[in-house]
């Protein structure tokens, strides 16, 4: 038996899709009317395939399905790993009617995603995250790609699934790291656009940690309609859609400098989104008490608060010199000019981000 809590869409004409969220999904809910081929084919990792994967199969039921498990660990987001779906695809002589479905958290997720936007020059894709963060973020929206040693998914491409099918329940195996991770793109939400949710994840932010049922599946809904709402308004990130990176530009260097998978994407974004409240209350945005409310929330969710041991401001320079956002050379950050109202910015006074780095370095 399932249960169904909560459906939402995300709007984008022809190639709308819904999230389905809920409780006991894998192994009982139908995903064949979002297949429209015979052929299916997980991708999932070593990790996630004895919990889940027989419950995944089983949403396919009367399909033909593959499966490809890969090794885990963001170090493995990139060509090589990549290679083995495409290897398996071919040697299982898969067509272009095959549908790719990701079963794992984020890195799956991108992977997964960015060889269905590749193979053949692109087939059906269907997300079923087990992560928190994967369930609040990575599996909507359609960003998928791999990294590179030199910047963070730095190869990708947009293609968006057909649905993603959110199984709460997959959340009771996760670590308490992966929780806390999850949880600094959930306060993402709220500091770029939902003061109500940030004020509620202020009052729930301990049931979150504990992960309890019913906390855990609003903050999930309401992460989903959020991304989902920015997606709707900007898939391919012309303008608003980069709100979704507030924290990333310092997080992503130093998820690349401490080396892919020693510091998890969420912690190293809970890290950067401290770094972005520091500077924005600098440049005269936010008020110190919001400032110190941002900060209370990502420690209370676990996160770290330090930069990696021995990574100096000019390490930072240097990564966030090839973020995506940069334009001509120039170096644009997210920040907030209040709580819940962010915005991107090339116009930072280069002392006050030179202060921020040295506050958040050892
Ligand atoms: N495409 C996007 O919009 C987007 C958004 C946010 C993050 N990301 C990417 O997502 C990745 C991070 O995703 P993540 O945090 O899910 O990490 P992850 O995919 O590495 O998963 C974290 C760990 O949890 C394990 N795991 C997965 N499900 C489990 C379960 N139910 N029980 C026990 N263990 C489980 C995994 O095997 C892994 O060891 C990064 O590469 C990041 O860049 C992409
Ligand atoms: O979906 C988006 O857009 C995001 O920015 C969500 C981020 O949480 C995510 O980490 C994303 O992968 C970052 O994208 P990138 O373009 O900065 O690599
Ligand atoms: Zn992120």
């Amino acid at each position: 038996m399932y249960q169904v809590r909560k459906e939402l869409n995300v709007e984008l004409g022809d190639r709308s899709y819904p999230i389905v969220i809920g409780q006991g999904l894998l192994g009982a809910y139908d995903l064949t009317p979002w297949v429209s081929g015979s052929q299916v084919m997980i991708v999932t990792n070593e990790t996630v395939a004895p919990l889940y994967l027989e419950r995944a199969k089983a949403c396919f039921p009367g399909k033909s399905v593959d499966v490809v498990t890969l090794p885990d660990g963001e170090k493995f987001k990139d060509w090589q790993t990549l290679n083995l779906i495409f290897d398996r695809l071919l040697e299982r002589r898969h067509s272009r009617k095959t549908t790719l479905a990701a079963l794992g958290g984020g890195v799956i997720g991108d992977m997964a995603g960015f060889a269905a936007a590749c193979y053949q020059r692109g087939v059906p894709f269907v997300q079923m995250p087990t992560t928190l963060l994967s369930q609040v973020d990575s599996s909507v929206g359609g960003k998928t790609g791999i990294n590179h040693p030199l910047g963070k998914n730095m190869v990708g491409a947009f293609h968006q699934p057909n649905i993603v099918l959110i199984d709460t329940d997959s959340l009771t195996t996760l670590p308490p790291r992966e929780v806390s991770a999850g949880l600094a793109e959930v306060i993402k939400y709220g500091l770029i656009r939902d003061v109500p949710f940030l004020e509620w994840l202020e009052a729930n932010m301990d049931a979150l940690v504990r992960l309890e049922p019913e906390a855990i599946g609003e903050a999930i809904f309401r992460s989903c309609q959020c991304k989902a709402d920015v997606v709707s308004a900007d898939e391919r990130e012309g303008g608003l859609r980069a709100i979704l990176n507030l924290g990333h530009t310092f997080g992503h260097a130093i998820e690349t400098y401490a080396g892919y998978g020693n510091w998890l994407h969420g912690e190293a974004v809970g890290t950067g989104m401290m770094m972005a409240s520091d500077l924005s209350l600098r440049e005269g945005m936010i008020s110190a008490d919001d400032h110190q409310r941002a900060l209370a929330l990502i420690r209370r969710a676990g996160l770290p608060e330090r930069a990696p041991k021995g990574m100096t401001s000019d390490d930072f320079m240097s990564l966030m010199a090839v973020d995506k956002k940069n334009v001509d050379g120039n170096l644009r950050l997210v920040l907030m000019r209040a709580l819940g109202d962010a915005f991107v910015t090339a116009d930072v006074q280069p002392d006050n981000l030179r202060k921020t780095l040295l506050e958040f370095i050892d």
